[in-house]
């Protein structure tokens, strides 16, 4: 293969993780030159170009050298992992980090009427799934004898039509179980989105470039989840509520104009502030609480 000076990057051409993956890299500052057939896309604001594909072929194509990162649901990729290390190869991709969003499980799925007591209830039963190796390698885990079934979709059909007796699916609102008669048993994997990469980092410019993108992610990731946390509170108060704060920095304290035993506190918070989060800080002695999001942080 022809040595690249410029990085390259897969995402999920079209469903469920597209417009999120490209949203990300679009928050990174990547602009990309759209071709008609749009499986390659040129980036223009940085040399790193965007090859649109199926979910599945992310970690083949890594692997293969043809890109160097791609995001795909970390089911996906330990499937893959799973499959490399049961046919005893070492997988030559990996992951880099999470990404927050294509949140869901493997799970397996019995029909309503079957009692599930642990994993022995699977003993000797037709496991259906698009998860071969990682079913399999559970399964093992467990110790349960059961068989696996591979299909290539529409599992949740399976136990209705005989050729299975239970799944092993992704789960997410639990819908597509309810809409099939089935009952979620044991979850086996939980799953996002992930940055993938090659076991063995580019170097050189390449290298730099990957670089420069993750601590791009990483920037924008921690955006996305930091509040400006504003509220007043009675001086005494101040520690009690900082407290209640989900993983906030030290608050800034500044007094209020005529109000000499009230302060308005300001704190940067990192995670999910909940209605439970504010209503516990107003028993606190919190009040005139804001939650705003941060648009760009810089230490
Ligand atoms: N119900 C769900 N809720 C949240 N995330 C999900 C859900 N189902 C799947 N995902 C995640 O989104 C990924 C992509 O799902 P999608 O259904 O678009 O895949 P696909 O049909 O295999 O697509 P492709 O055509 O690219 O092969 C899954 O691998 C999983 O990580
Ligand atoms: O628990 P739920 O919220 O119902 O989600 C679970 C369903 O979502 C996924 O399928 P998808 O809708 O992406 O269709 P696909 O199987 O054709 O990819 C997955 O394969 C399940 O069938
Ligand atoms: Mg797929």
């Amino acid at each position: 293969m022809k040595p690249r000076d410029r990085l390259r990057i897969a995402v999920q051409k079209s469903g469920r993780l597209s417009d999120a993956s490209q949203d990300l890299l679009s928050r990174c500052g990547l602009r990309f030159r759209h071709s008609r057939d749009k499986l390659f896309c040129f980036g223009e604001s940085l040399a790193i170009d965007l090859l649109l594909v199926r979910d599945d072929d992310i970690p083949g194509l890594i692997a293969d050298g043809v890109c160097d990162l791609g995001i795909v649901g970390r089911n996906v990729l330990a499937e893959q992992e799973c499959a490399a290390q049961l046919r005893g190869e070492t997988p030559a991709f990996e992951e880099l980090r999470s990404l927050g969003f294509g949140r869901c499980r493997l799970s397996i799925a019995l029909p309503q009427e079957l009692d599930y007591d642990g994993a022995s209830s699977l003993d000797g039963l037709r496991i259906a799934t698009t998860y071969p190796a990682l079913t399999t390698q559970w399964l093992k885990s467990e110790g349960v004898d059961a068989k696996v079934v591979v299909l290539s979709g529409s599992v949740e059909i399976a136990p209705k039509l005989g050729t299975a007796d239970a799944i092993c699916d992704l789960v997410s609102t639990g819908a597509t179980l309810q809409a099939n008669q089935l009952r979620e048993a044991i979850g086996i994997l939980e799953s996002e989105a992930v940055l993938a990469g090659s076991t063995t980092a580019p170097k050189g410019e390449r290298g730099e470039l990957m670089e420069l993108l993750l601590r791009r992610i990483e920037g924008v990731i921690q955006v996305r989840e930091s509040k400006l946390v504003l509220l007043h509170a009675p001086r005494a108060s101040v520690d009690g509520i900082a407290r209640l704060l989900p993983n906030g920095q030290r608050p800034t304290i500044t007094s209020i104009e005529g109000s000499p035993d009230e302060v308005a506190l300001q704190a940067v918070c990192h995670g999910t502030i909940t209605w439970q989060h504010l209503e516990d800080m107003k028993r606190a002695g919190a009040s005139a609480m804001l939650v705003l999001p941060v648009e760009k942080m810089l230490a």
